[in-house]
């Protein structure tokens, strides 16, 4: 028997006043694999995930977690999910250790919160109140927090915003290490490398839909841009005149240039074409080089690049 998606939702609608938030959005994270929802700010990640979490009510719409109602199911849920706020909603005053203790009074089996504060790197922070955590270990404590009860299904909103790049690292081993052990991690986050390090499935949301959805690999494909260097000012409606049908050629910053091929690879003709182009005008390429586009690319293509409000 397949195992239920540990999220399914479903023609999401989430209003606020007269804007719409999430506007018909639907998307499946399976069950034991890690989906990264990327989308850009305001597109409805953390509306979407609150109300996945039962933090907020839809207006129209399905979600089912782990194949139950979020809010009606509330009770059953509470012990089988994690989740990671991204305010965290930690009482200030309360010592960490001391907050994990008491959290841990109300799993079956929680993991041991020594051992837990020593893998987020809390250690020489177990008497320390929240308030007086910086920002990133407030993150960490928040992190350790959520999967404290060894939930099946953890919610990460934005989990190594402010963190410094061992704490990333740290965030990144410990999902790694939740997904070996079979539990679903949803996460949502502004890093493509951590969507692409972490990630078997990713989502991309914008204006409260989804525009993308699958694999890393799928969705940048397969090797499909040639870039090299040479000098400034070449003439790129003559490379492309050389060029097999269909491909795109662009002078980004002066002297770097970029050849893509939508949708398909870069075959060895074309890489043929380039050189021999180059050769008729004397012109020697550096930093030659073939590869996939990256999930920045993607993002930046289906969202645009003007910033949001
Ligand atoms: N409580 C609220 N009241 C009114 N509008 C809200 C509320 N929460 C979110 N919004 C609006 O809903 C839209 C979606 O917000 P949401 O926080 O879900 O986006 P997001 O994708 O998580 O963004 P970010 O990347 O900036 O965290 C935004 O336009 C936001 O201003």
């Amino acid at each position: 028997m397949s195992k239920l998606p540990a999220v399914e939702v479903s023609g999401l609608v989430k209003r606020y006043g007269p804007a719409t938030a999430v506007d018909g959005l639907t998307l499946t994270a399976a069950a034991g694999e890690v989906t990264a929802i990327l989308g850009p700010n305001g597109a409805g990640k953390t509306t979407t995930v609150e109300i996945c979490e039962g933090y907020r009510a839809a207006d129209a719409g399905t979600v089912r977690v782990l194949g139950l109602d979020p809010i009606q199911d509330a009770v059953k849920l509470k012990p089988r999910v994690g989740v990671m706020l991204q305010d965290g909603g930690i009482p200030p005053a309360v010592p960490a250790g001391e907050y994990l203790r008491t959290l841990s009074r109300f799993h079956v089996k929680p993991h041991d919160t020594a051992w837990l504060l020593d893998i987020v790197g809390l250690t020489s922070h177990t008497k320390t109140p929240y308030k007086r955590l910086s920002g990133g270990q407030q993150q960490r404590l928040s992190l350790a927090a959520a999967v404290l009860g060894r939930p099946e299904l953890v919610f990460l909103d934005e989990p190594t915003a402010g963190m410094d790049p061992q704490a990333r690292h740290a965030t990144w081993d410990l999902v790694t290490a939740l997904r070996a052990d079979g539990v679903a991690v949803i996460l949502t986050t502004h890093f493509m490398e951590e969507a692409e390090r972490l990630a078997d499935h990713v989502v991309i949301i914008d204006h409260g839909q989804t525009v993308a959805d699958g694999t890393p690999a799928a969705l940048t494909g397969s090797a499909g841009q040639l870039r090299f260097r040479a000098e400034p000012g070449l003439d790129t409606d003559s490379l492309l005149a050389a060029l097999p049908t269909g491909s795109a050629a662009k002078e980004s910053p002066a002297g770097h240039y970029l050849i893509e091929v939508p949708g398909g690879a870069v075959q060895p003709a074309l890489l043929a074409a380039v050189t021999a182009w180059c050769a008729d005008r004397a012109v020697l390429p550096s930093s030659l080089r073939i590869e996939s586009r990256t999930l920045e690319d993607v993002f930046l293509e289906l969202t645009g690049r003007d910033l949001r409000g």
